[in-house]
């Protein structure tokens, strides 16, 4: 039976601040560090074990494999990241507080634009200090100005059937670790979640999911460890 744990990353400073972070990179708290470590114990006492890890580019799920890959001292595994894991980009929201944008916009509208599938958050604005076009992990990369969902899918699931299922199908045990967004979007895929069902899914941090796949990688189920 095939192999495949997806792996949100550990508390972020964002996270615990309740910024929206999307694709600025921010790194992990003491506590996101605890996650990612007891994350990678959880892992090796279930029995798991891998063949290869796949990553965003992004500090907090690098760092979080990292963490969760050295409890089970397999920091030596090959690891491909690619900017296709990374968290939908939240646009204009990126860096404000989450609290105080709902007590603005509403928390309806809010929740639209965290959890609907397919309304982007604003775009980002020309000139915003969370503009990345001039980071080299991205050049030559079309960095978008806001993502929705449906957006994220757009670039989650090619990379998805690219360069992970091509792993899974040569029988290897598979990791991901990437964001709340990213996975959502490969979770609604495997688990064939409706546009409407996908509103109410959250991926906690640092709880490894552990997939039941056939041998076709048809979800059979999956469970939290
Ligand atoms: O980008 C973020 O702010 C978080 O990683 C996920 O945010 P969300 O819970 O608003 O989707």
């Amino acid at each position: 039976m095939p192999t495949l744990v997806l792996l949100r990353h550990g508390q972020s400073a964002w996270n615990l601040e309740n910024r929206f972070t999307g694709w600025w990179d921010v790194n992990l708290t003491d506590k996101g560090i605890a996650e990612a470590t007891a994350a990678g114990t959880a892992m090796a006492a279930a029995g798991l074990d891998f063949d290869i890890a796949f990553t965003s580019v992004q500090t907090r799920a690098i760092r979080t494999l990292n963490l969760a890959l050295e409890a089970m001292d397999r920091l030596w595994l090959p690891v491909t990241k690619n900017w296709q894991l990374n968290e939908r980009h939240y646009g204009g929201l990126t860096g404000l507080d989450k609290a105080e944008t709902a007590a603005e916009h509403g928390d309806d509208q809010v929740r639209i634009w965290r959890r609907s599938f397919d309304v982007p958050p604003p775009p980002l604005a020309p000139g915003s200090p969370y503009d990345l076009s001039a980071d080299r992990r991205y050049a030559g990369i079309a960095i978008p100005a806001a993502e929705s969902l449906k957006d994220t899918i757009a670039r989650v699931l090619p990379y998805w059937e690219g360069a992970i299922v091509p792993e899974l199908r040569a029988g290897k045990r598979v990791i991901v670790a990437a964001h709340g967004n990213s996975l959502r979007a490969l979770v609604k895929h495997l688990s064939g979640i409706s546009d409407a069902d996908i509103v109410s899914e959250e991926i906690p941090t640092g709880r490894p999911m552990v997939y039941d796949l056939a041998d076709d990688l048809t979800a059979i189920g999956r469970r939290y460890l």
